[in-house]
Parts: C-alpha cells; sequence; structure tokens
C-alpha cells in the first residue's frame, strides 16, 4: 500500500473542497440549513420531533417533544398496556391506538413469525459467526429475503407482511447471533431456546436471552417502555431515511431494512449507546467515578480535541440535531435508570452519568457555542446494563425497535411520495482535455507520483 498512501495523501491535497464553495453555491452540506434545522425531504403523519420554536425569524431553543401519530411519548408510556412495544407499533403503522381485540390479533400475528424459517439457524447463524452482531444481522435480514414466497413485491400490502414477520424474528434473530458469537469468540456454551408465542417481544429478548429463562414482570416492563421510546423518530433521523432512500428505487424490503442496520450501526447514530457505555469505562478508569468535576472536566476536554478514547473528538450520548433543551426519551430512561440504580446498587455508576451529563452539556455551551442536551443513547445502555444485558446487543435492541419506525415510513413514502430520491450534486473540478498515456509527464518537484 506504500505507493497508495503516498498518492491518497497528494489526492486530498488536489481534491479538497474549499467551506467557501459550499455556501457560494448554497449547497446544504448534511442536508442542514444555515441554522443547523434539516431540509425537509418529506412529509409524514407518522411522528413528529419537535426540537425547537421559531419567534422572529430566530431558531429559539425548547423542551423535546415527540408525537407517536399525535399522542405525545410520555403519555403513551405513562399508559402503557402490558405489550407497550406492540400498542406503539400498531399506532404507527396503522395510525391509531388499538382496541384490547385489535392488539390481540395484532399481537397473534406476530406470535406466528416469532420462530426463524426452518433450517436457517443451522444453514446461517450457527456456521459463521461474526464479532459485530449488527453486521452478521444485515447479512442475516439479506438471507432471510431467500426464504419469503414473495421477496420482491414491494406492493404496501406485501411490505407489510414482509415487516411484521421481520419484525417478530428480530428477537429470536439478534439472541441466537449472540449465543453463538459468545460460543465461537468467547468460548461460552452454546444455548438456544425457541421464542414463546404468548409472551411479547421484550419477554421473549429477556426469555431466549437467559440461560434460565427467568425474568422479573419489571424487568420485562423496562424493556417495554425501551423498545416503545426507540420505534420512531420522524422521517429525516439517518437510518428511515436511508430506508426511504433505498425504497425509493423500488428495491425489496430485505435491502432496504439491512441499509438502515447499516446506518443505524454508526457512532453518531444508534451505535453511540454502545460508544457511551464504552467511553465512561475509559473515563472511569482513567480518573475513577470518585474524581471530581474538574477531573471529569480534563477528561472531557480531551475527548474534545481528539486526545482521549476513540478520538473522534465526540461526547457520546450529547447532541442532537433537532433536540436543544432536551431529549423526551433520554429524561423518561434517566428516571427508570435512577431507579434501577436504587434497585442495583449501582447509585455511584448513575450518578457519574448524571455528573457527565451535567459537564458535557456545559462544555458543548462553552466550547461549540450550543445547546446541546443529553439523547436517547446516553442512558439506554446504562438501562441495559442493569437488565444485564450484554453490550453486543445494545444496537441490534434499537434494530428490534426501530424497524417498525423503517416499515412505516416505506410505506407511507410508497402510497403518498412514490419518486425516488434523487437530490443533486454541483462539479466544482477543472475541465481538462484527454492527456495520452505517453504524454502524462509530472515535474520532479510536483510531487504527485
Ligand atoms: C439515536 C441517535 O441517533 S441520537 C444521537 C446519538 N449520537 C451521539 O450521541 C454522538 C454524539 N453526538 C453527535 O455526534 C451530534 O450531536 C449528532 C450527530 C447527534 C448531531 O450532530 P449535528 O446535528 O451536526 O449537531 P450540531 O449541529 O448541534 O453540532 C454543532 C457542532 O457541535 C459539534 N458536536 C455536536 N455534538 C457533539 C458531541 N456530542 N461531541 C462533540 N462535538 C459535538 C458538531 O460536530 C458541530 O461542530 P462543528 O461546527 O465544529 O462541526
Ligand atoms: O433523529 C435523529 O436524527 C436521531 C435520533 O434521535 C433517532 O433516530 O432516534
Amino acid at each position: 500500500m506504500g505507493s497508495m498512501d503516498a498518492y491518497f495523501h497528494q489526492a486530498v491535497v488536489r481534491n479538497k473542497i474549499e467551506n467557501e464553495l459550499y455556501r457560494r453555491y448554497n449547497v446544504k452540506k448534511g442536508l442542514r440549513n444555515e441554522d443547523g434545522t434539516g431540509v425537509r425531504i418529506g412529509l409524514t403523519r407518522i411522528a413528529d420531533v419537535i426540537g425547537y420554536t421559531y419567534e422572529n425569524e430566530q431558531k429559539r431553543p425548547c423542551e423535546g417533544k415527540l408525537l407517536y401519530r399525535g399522542y405525545e411519548i410520555r403519555d403513551l408510556v405513562k399508559n402503557k398496556a402490558p405489550m407497550g412495544f406492540e400498542e406503539a407499533g400498531f399506532l404507527l403503522l396503522f395510525g391509531w391506538l388499538p382496541t384490547q381485540r385489535q392488539l390481540q390479533e395484532f399481537h397473534d400475528v406476530l406470535a406466528q413469525a416469532y420462530e426463524l424459517p426452518k433450517h436457517f439457524m443451522e444453514t446461517n447463524i450457527l456456521l459463521t459467526p461474526s464479532s459485530h452482531l449488527m453486521n452478521r444481522l444485515q447479512q442475516m435480514v439479506l438471507a432471510l429475503f431467500d426464504y419469503d414466497k414473495a421477496p420482491e413485491d414491494t406492493s404496501p400490502a406485501n411490505i407489510l407482511r414482509q415487516g411484521m414477520d421481520l419484525m417478530a424474528h428480530m428477537p429470536a434473530l439478534i439472541t441466537s447471533l449472540f449465543q453463538v458469537k459468545q460460543h465461537h469468540c468467547d468460548r461460552q456454551s452454546l444455548t438456544i431456546h425457541y421464542p414463546q408465542e404468548p409472551l411479547s417481544i421484550a419477554e421473549n429478548i429477556l426469555y431466549l436471552l437467559r440461560e434460565d429463562h427467568t425474568y422479573s414482570a419489571a424487568e420485562a416492563q423496562t424493556l417495554d417502555v425501551l423498545l416503545m421510546l426507540h420505534a420512531d423518530h420522524g422521517g429525516g433521523n439517518n437510518s428511515t431515511f436511508t430506508n426511504v432512500v433505498v425504497a425509493s428505487t423500488g428495491s425489496d424490503l430485505y435491502s432496504t431494512i439491512s441499509a438502515s442496520i447499516g446506518s443505524l450501526k454508526g457512532p453518531r447514530h444508534g451505535g453511540a449507546n454502545l460508544r457511551v457505555v464504552e467511553m465512561m469505562q475509559c473515563i472511569r478508569e482513567e480518573i475513577s467515578y470518585q474524581a471530581d468535576d474538574a477531573a471529569l472536566r480534563q477528561v472531557l476536554l480531551r475527548i474534545l480535541d481528539h486526545d482521549f478514547y476513540d478520538h473522534s473528538g465526540l461526547l457520546y450520548g450529547i447532541g442532537h440535531a433537532i433536540y436543544t433543551t432536551s431529549d423526551p426519551r433520554a429524561e423518561i430512561i434517566r428516571s427508570y435508570c435512577e431507579r434501577l440504580a436504587k434497585e442495583k446498587g449501582m447509585e455511584d455508576v448513575f450518578s457519574f452519568f448524571l455528573r457527565y451529563e451535567r459537564c458535557a452539556k456545559a462544555l458543548m455551551k462553552e466550547i461549540k457555542g450550543v445547546d446541546a442536551c443529553a439523547n436517547v443513547d446516553l442512558y439506554s445502555g446504562l438501562a441495559y446494563t442493569m437488565l444485564s444485558i450484554p453490550k453486543d446487543l445494545y444496537t441490534p435492541l434499537f434494530v428490534c425497535s426501530r424497524i417498525v419506525g423503517w416499515i412505516a415510513h416505506n410505506i407511507e413514502n410508497k402510497l403518498y411520495d412514490g419518486r425516488i430520491m434523487r437530490p443533486a450534486t454541483r462539479y466544482v473540478g477543472e475541465l481538462h482535455s484527454y492527456v495520452k498515456m505517453e504524454d502524462r509527464t509530472y515535474e520532479e518537484d510536483d510531487n504527485r507520483i
């Protein structure tokens, strides 16, 4: 690679695109307007995410709100049915709060598809473990294409059928991928259970994960709430947008869902839940939970300076593209974590997370000049830890839930927009007349080859 590295270095220097050009041609970097708000790419009736208001054409921070089909997430969580995730799933997919009978029917259809197709486990899961479950999960979703009787049918009704099947398969898929990874990579014994039809998605995840099947009602209800909170976040979040972009070409649902999983894996998106706990572990090893705020601030400054943890310069679990003052999901999970911390004797860990949140927010204001809040990923990993859920499953659990939003937006877009997504870029390079191979010479000091 030696010479390629040198060429790459030269290519970076030669092909630089100056920031000024983005302004000159009014190009919306990251599909963002000048004030950081997103460029509108669609209309939706599924969910609304509110993080700021406008006063006199000025963006103003405000408390965050998340609405599923017009219902506030706080109200949905507070009044949830025992199968709250299924209730939220029905609401997002169909548009109204289900009656008891409709919820039962929804559960029954999902339960029929809990088990993976015959021989899928032996052929696809057992033989090729991977060190990263998100990558494997993408592959497994693509592999399920071959077990579908109408994989290429992209009619909205078929997408709903396929989507519900995938949603139902998720607990068995993610837990068995985890068990196999543990068996192959960590030399643990291999135990794989069958999903149970009467159980909810949340209960099945715990049932399948635990060797002795046991979990408490409180644990299942907490996981159910976590799944509810992650189920959708409007049409603009990266993984949902990805789904709609791929679907707009007429591609099949397995391709769109696997693309979304690839997007959600990213540490600036769903993968942040894993980075948060790894980063907190590194901070703890560096300064201990007992360190004062001054020491914590120093480490966070080093993170911002690309000088600690993964050198990305990011304080994981902090900041959001829309929310400013608060992310309602983080607030709800934080309150669950506070309760769980008392029960599990983990108050020191929880209060360290609280201090991280406070110091990180203050630094974001001081150094970056932005109102950043704790996002959903700050406390979700901690909540999973308290439920004894292994780290490998944090982001796959996000998939288990967000798949509902991906399907809902996929269908809505198909029904009412239906146009291939095709934005434009402006060419800002030079124009050249063709140079024959024998005429390609570079000055010695040009340093390009
Ligand atoms: C489910 C989810 O996806 S929730 C988000 C999970 N992701 C994380 O927790 C990762 C950390 N956070 C981030 O990377 C960002 O806050 C994002 C990706 C969530 C949002 O990014 P943006 O919309 O670009 O944020 P915003 O416009 O407020 O950023 C302003 C500046 O602050 C920086 N910034 C934002 N958040 C952070 C952060 N947590 N740590 C360090 N810098 C940050 C941005 O890089 C930007 O800097 P720049 O002007 O020098 O480029
Ligand atoms: O909305 C976003 O950009 C990211 C997010 O919080 C989510 O997808 O849940």
